[in-house]
């Protein structure tokens, strides 16, 4: 990240809000003024890093080069509005899933400049990735820092459709916790089978852990590297009959991301 960023505002320092604090951090970020009631947020205060409890006690004068949105999506009219005296100059980057470029401008003024954006929560560790799409009031410069804050923690992609940030907020913005429910159900079913506590926890956690890691540094795509893993005849065979019968993983996992989809579409306004 170049040393020359302006000042950030982030509103909201909870889960996604401190994970991209996080990532910036590692990164090396210029300053940052965290606005959380939560007394929990104080512990992110650090070096160039500062904790208020409410717009009202950001100090005069602060002029953010961009202010990130990181609070619930149901918390957003009562939470903007205090924010839109930055508009002159800032690029306002919401995170909140499902809310639309519209909706944030109309809480915090029609002119102003909005990117409207969904990280995931593996940001913290800078392995996140980002799909974001710009309001038609973002300069290029707004944009350029809006992908050099955004790309500190991951991936980036820009997308011309907003309508593509449902389905996007329901695949990568909620992977995470489908991956690690997976972790969850593979200790569980290590304890159903009789192996000890430990041994169920390790198995399911560096599984995870390694198999992704040998996606990542493989050219093979993940269907040739299931393919590596199944023996005709074998036992992962016999598992995988099960979680790809029609009815089961396939169906099921379509619904659950069409039930998240739908789900951000509801929240838009
Ligand atoms: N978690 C995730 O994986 C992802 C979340 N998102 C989006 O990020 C946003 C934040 O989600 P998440 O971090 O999970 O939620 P959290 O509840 O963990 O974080 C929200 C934080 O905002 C604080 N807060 C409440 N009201 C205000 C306010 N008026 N001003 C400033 N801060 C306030 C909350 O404090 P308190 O707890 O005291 O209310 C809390 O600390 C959501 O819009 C979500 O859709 C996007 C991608 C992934
Ligand atoms: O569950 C949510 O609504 C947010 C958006 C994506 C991940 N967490």
């Amino acid at each position: 990240m170049s040393n020359t960023l302006p000042s950030l505002l982030l509103v909201g320092g909870g889960r996604m809000g401190s994970a991209l604090l996080a990532g910036w951090r590692e990164r090396g970020l210029s300053s940052v003024l965290v606005v959380d009631p939560s007394p929990a947020a104080a512990a992110l205060a650090g070096p160039n890093v500062t904790v208020v409890a409410s717009a009202a006690d950001i100090p005069h004068g602060f002029a953010p080069g961009a202010v990130i949105l990181a609070v619930k999506p149901q918390m957003a009219a009562q939470a903007l509005p205090a924010y839109a005296r930055f508009g002159g100059h800032a690029v306002f980057i919401s995170i909140m899933a499902g809310k639309t470029l519209n909706a944030i401008a109309a809480m915090l003024g029609v002119k102003a400049a909005v990117v409207r954006a969904m990280p995931n929560t593996p940001a913290a560790v800078r392995q996140g990735i980002t799909v974001a799409v710009a309001g038609s009031h973002v300069t290029p410069a707004q944009k350029t820092l809006a992908d050099e804050l955004l790309a500190a923690t991951g991936l980036i992609s820009w997308v011309e459709s907003e309508a593509m940030l449902d389905p996007v907020t329901a695949i990568s913005g909620g992977g995470p916790a489908y991956v690690f429910l997976l972790a969850e159900l593979m200790e569980q079913a290590g304890l159903d089978q009789g192996l000890p506590p430990a041994l169920a926890r390790q198995m399911a956690r560096q599984t995870l852990i390694g198999s992704a890691a040998l996606l990542a540094a493989s050219d093979e795509d993940a269907a040739a590297l299931r393919i590596a893993v199944t023996s005709p005849g074998g036992t992962t065979e016999r598992a995988l009959a099960v979680l790809r019968a029609d009815d089961a993983w396939p169906e099921t996992f379509a619904k659950a991301i069409q039930a998240a989809t739908e789900r951000s579409r509801e929240l838009s306004s």
